[in-house]
């Protein structure tokens, strides 16, 4: 087994009186597809946001490639490059896809605008946007606006190799769109998982039955606050667990407390 890239050691979290995490341990290891699942609310994208170093736990320790984080990710660099795809893609309206791409390198690069240029078409070309540069956001469909975010989470200063993001973090990349465009979002994630010199290791939190089978290799169930199960993806159709069972079936019947 190679080493733990990512480790959560104990984590706990809580937004007021709600504890969202509940002494948490999470291992990623280095090339893996890892599924964070499980029902609405119980704190899949607050891991992620922890994981990035958006949001301090409570208590607990995370480790990143063996060094561990003190705080968020503003106190201290990490020793690799995280990166953080949000459910909504989050760009800028009034900038232009390329500008939007590029926005990290054009504020805080010495590169010349044509080096940007080119560097941001590369990525556009790898997410199959090559012939959407000049655009604007609300030119593009949903499925377009997630590949234009992911363009951005994997654009890395050359002149600063160790900014390259090693691991990607995709909360719900594939939330609100057709199964079809769905199914191109998945395939994407998993071509750059193998693009010599993009993420080999991604965690992605995802509701959508297709998504969980096509993008993740190792899957942990989240529920109450507390990793529930874990398994690799393929075992998820045979546990006997019934917090799977239910959250396969959709049943409103089993352990799951069902809100609303
Ligand atoms: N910044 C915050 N302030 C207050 N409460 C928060 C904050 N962030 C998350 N929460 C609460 O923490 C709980 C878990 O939220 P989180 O978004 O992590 O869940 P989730 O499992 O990703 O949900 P969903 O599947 O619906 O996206 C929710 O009750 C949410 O309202």
């Amino acid at each position: 087994m190679t080493e733990p890239l990512i480790e959560l050691k104990g984590i706990s979290k809580a937004f007021g009186n709600n504890k969202v995490l509940d002494n948490i341990d999470l291992t990623i290891y280095r090339g893996e597809a890892l599924g964070i699942i499980g029902p609405s609310g119980t704190g899949k994208s607050t891991i992620l946001r922890v994981i990035a170093g958006l949001t301090a736990p409570d208590s607990g320790e995370i480790y990143i490639q063996g060094v561990r984080r003190k705080g968020l990710i503003e106190d201290s660099a990490d020793p690799i490059g995280i990166s953080m795809v949000f459910q909504q893609a989050a760009l800028f309206d009034s900038l232009s896809v390329e500008e939007n791409v590029g926005f990290l390198l054009y504020q805080h690069s010495k590169l010349s605008r044509k080096r940007i240029r080119d560097i941001v078409h590369e990525k556009l070309e790898m997410v199959g946007l090559g012939g959407s540069a000049d655009k604007y956001p609300s030119e593009l469909s949903g499925g377009m606006r997630k590949r234009a975010s992911f363009a951005r989470a994997i654009i890395s200063n050359p002149e600063s190799p160790n900014e390259a993001p090693e691991v990607l973090l995709y909360d719900e990349p594939t939330a609100g769109l057709d199964p079809i465009a769905s199914t191109v979002i998945e395939d994407l994630i998993r071509q750059l998982q193998c693009t010599q010199g993009v993420c080999s290791t991604y965690a992605i939190v995802t509701h959508q039955d297709s998504t969980i089978r096509r993008t993740a290799d190792k899957l942990v169930f989240l529920y109450e606050g507390r990793v529930q199960w874990e398994g690799h993806v393929s075992d998820m159709d045979t546990t006997s667990n019934p917090l799977i069972r239910q959250f396969l079936s959709g049943s409103i019947a089993g352990p799951i407390h069902v809100v609303g």
